[in-house]
């Protein structure tokens, strides 16, 4: 069966092989020092060799060595070049596919999840690339070249080396029993223990706020108690059998096993002094392969889970492109028909309706849930329609290139979302080519130019490091940004139900300077904000309920006359859009 991982390493699957084929000349070359060094002894225990000889038979020693050791740095060094090719075409391969899926693709979940692949899998690719195959086959070569060795001199040096083998093989058998079952019981734990953790830091302001510090403390207290128990009883037997194992694995207990059995042969006339000798170079060789054989192992099967999720994401769904591009003319938007669902069973959005003039502002309003957030996102193609179409400036998104329609079409999220560099690089990301004088204007016309001057290195200051915002001033930066990008068109959620008044009014006055001169789909939550614009859309269960200006709305006593008495007891500022 071929799995995630052998799909992954086919461009590089030959400078793998010559780099295992390297490392298998390497493990026998290795060998040549044991058989020079017992030829060694043997010259020098029958002391007849001339001195000439046992010079060539030290420096082949010295050379074996030497080549022993270049043939396995050359199979590293290929191997490490095959994942270095690897890791470079994997990454390009997810920029390019986090490039093209639907916007609408990344939520926290999946952003958690890229970080995962783009962090921690590539790391476990690059133990398994670079090092398993090279190390694994060493680990196999050596011991058995060494036992072909043995047993070609005497069978019996071979049966001898591999004396402590069963025990060990038994021991490990009695600790591997129902480890995949006690594992996941201690995953279920750990996961508690995290649990507890998170509730507990979460709520902690509450928590203390209402003196209930113990409770929330025993809690923990008992997830870690639990975990600490099951490990416990997992692990106490088990550290008898890994004391065991580890011992018939250990240089000293091979060694007396070694000599003491030899010396029984030894006594019989069954092998010589030489072969003994031969025997325990070999013999001591073997608990290091295995352990590096074990480790090898597990390094595989967290790879292959990491190869896996790896190719999970490079299967994403695409957003499909334009096969013949289409240019908007104008800033209009329609909606003709819309039906959405986020999966087939579920439709949110169930035939919209509704056109938006260029240089108008409509607002969308309606009950938590009616769909207006997911009918304003379809513009910038977060996801595409299930049926209808949406056209801006007469084309149909799905036929705009996307480049071209996020020239078009700019949009302001309630989670304004800045990356790690300069305020000026994040000012910049829709127009990198802006003069400072221009990135400056429109930071001034988003109300946040003044907070940016008063950063430690001003526009130069890097987000997160010395440019720490809050929420509002973050979703200013956001307007700025916008502002700067210059598109037609724009999508506003409006952000403003958990700033404070200051803040809001702030925000408010950005997005008004935003708005001016184009055609804007607002997600309006506090109604007094929206009143004065050209258009008042109410969504209900994913259909267009009624339509219209404030007044009109009002005079009609329908459903936004409801949603307005409702909305008006609580205070709020004035938008002017
Ligand atoms: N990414 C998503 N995946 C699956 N379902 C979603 C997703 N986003 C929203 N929904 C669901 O779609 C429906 C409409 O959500 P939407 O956010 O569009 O409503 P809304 O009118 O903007 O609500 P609110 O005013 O609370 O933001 C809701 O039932 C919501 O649970």
């Amino acid at each position: 069966m071929t799995t995630a991982l052998d799909t992954l390493k086919r461009p590089v699957n030959r400078l793998i092989c010559l780099g295992v084929a390297f490392a298998a000349l390497g493990a026998l070359v290795n060998l040549v020092p044991f058989i020079g060094l017992t030829e060694l002894g043997r010259l020098l225990l029958a002391g007849s060799a001339d001195s000439k000889t046992l010079w060539l038979w030290a420096a082949l020693v010295v050379i074996a060595l030497s080549l022993g050791w270049m043939a396995s740095g050359v199979a590293l060094w290929l191997t490490h070049v095959a994942d270095h090719r690897l890791q470079s075409s994997l990454r390009e391969a997810m920029v390019r596919k986090l490039g093209r899926v639907p916007l609408g693709w990344y939520t926290d979940t999946t952003s958690g999840a890229v970080r995962k692949v783009v962090q921690d899998d590539l790391e476990d690719l690059h133990h398994l690339v670079a090092h398993h195959a090279v190390e694994l086959t060493a680990a196999i070569v050596t011991p058995l070249a060494g036992l072909l060795w043995l047993a070609m001199l005497n069978w019996r040096l071979a049966l001898l080396a591999v004396l402590t083998l069963p025990i060990y093989a038994v021991a490990y058998t009695l600790m591997m029993r129902g480890f995949g079952a006690k594992m996941q019981l201690l995953d279920k734990s750990m996961t508690r223990v995290s649990a507890a953790i998170v509730e507990f830091v979460h709520g902690i302001a509450v928590v203390k706020a209402f003196g209930q510090v113990g409770q929330a403390h025993r809690s923990y207290q008992q997830a870690v108690n639990q975990f600490s128990e099951q490990y416990a009883g997992w692990v106490k037997p088990l550290l008898r059998l890994e004391a065991f194992s580890s011992m018939a694995l250990s240089v000293p207990v091979i060694l007396l096993v070694s000599l003491g059995v030899g010396s029984l042969l030894l006594a019989h006339g069954w092998i010589t002094p030489l072969e003994l000798f031969a025997e325990t170079l070999v013999a001591v060789v073997i608990p290091q392969s295995l352990l590096v054989i074990n480790q090898s192992l597990t390094a595989q099967r967290t790879a292959l889970a990491a190869a896996d999720r790896i190719e999970a994401l490079l299967d994403v769904e695409e957003l499909p492109s334009p096969k013949a591009c289409v240019q908007p003319q104008g800033s209009d938007i329609r909606f003709e028909q819309v039906q959405f669902g986020y999966d087939a069973e579920h439709l949110i959005l169930k035939g919209v309706d509704l056109h938006c003039p260029a240089g108008s502002v409509t607002a969308l309003v309606g009950a938590s849930g009616a769909g207006k957030s997911t009918l304003a996102k379809l513009v910038p193609r977060f996801h595409d329609v299930n049926a209808g179409r949406i056209c801006v400036g007469g084309a149909d998104v799905r036929e705009i290139d996307p480049r071209q329609l996020y020239q078009h079409v700019g949009f302001v999220l309630q989670d304004a979302q800045l990356v790690h560099g300069t305020v000026a690089d994040n000012l910049r990301l829709g127009r990198p080519d802006a003069s400072d004088a221009e990135v400056e204007a429109a930071a001034r016309s988003a109300q946040i130019h003044a907070r940016i001057q008063a950063l430690p290195r001003g526009y130069q200051s890097v987000i997160g490091e010395d440019a720490i915002f809050s929420g509002g001033e973050a979703q200013r930066v956001s307007i700025a940004r916008t502002l700067l990008a210059d598109t037609p068109v724009l999508i506003l959620d409006e952000a403003t139900s958990h700033a404070d008044p200051e803040s809001e009014a702030l925000i408010q006055d950005a997005l008004s300077a935003l708005a001016r001169g184009r055609t804007v789909l607002v997600i309006a939550h506090r109604l007094p904000s929206i009143s004065g614009v050209d258009q008042i859309v109410v969504l209900d269960q994913g259909r267009v309920l009624e339509s219209g200006r404030h007044e009109h709305l009002l005079n009609a006593n329908g459903a936004y006359a409801r949603l307005w008495r409702a909305g008006t007891e609580t205070p709020a500022v004035e938008m002017s859009l």
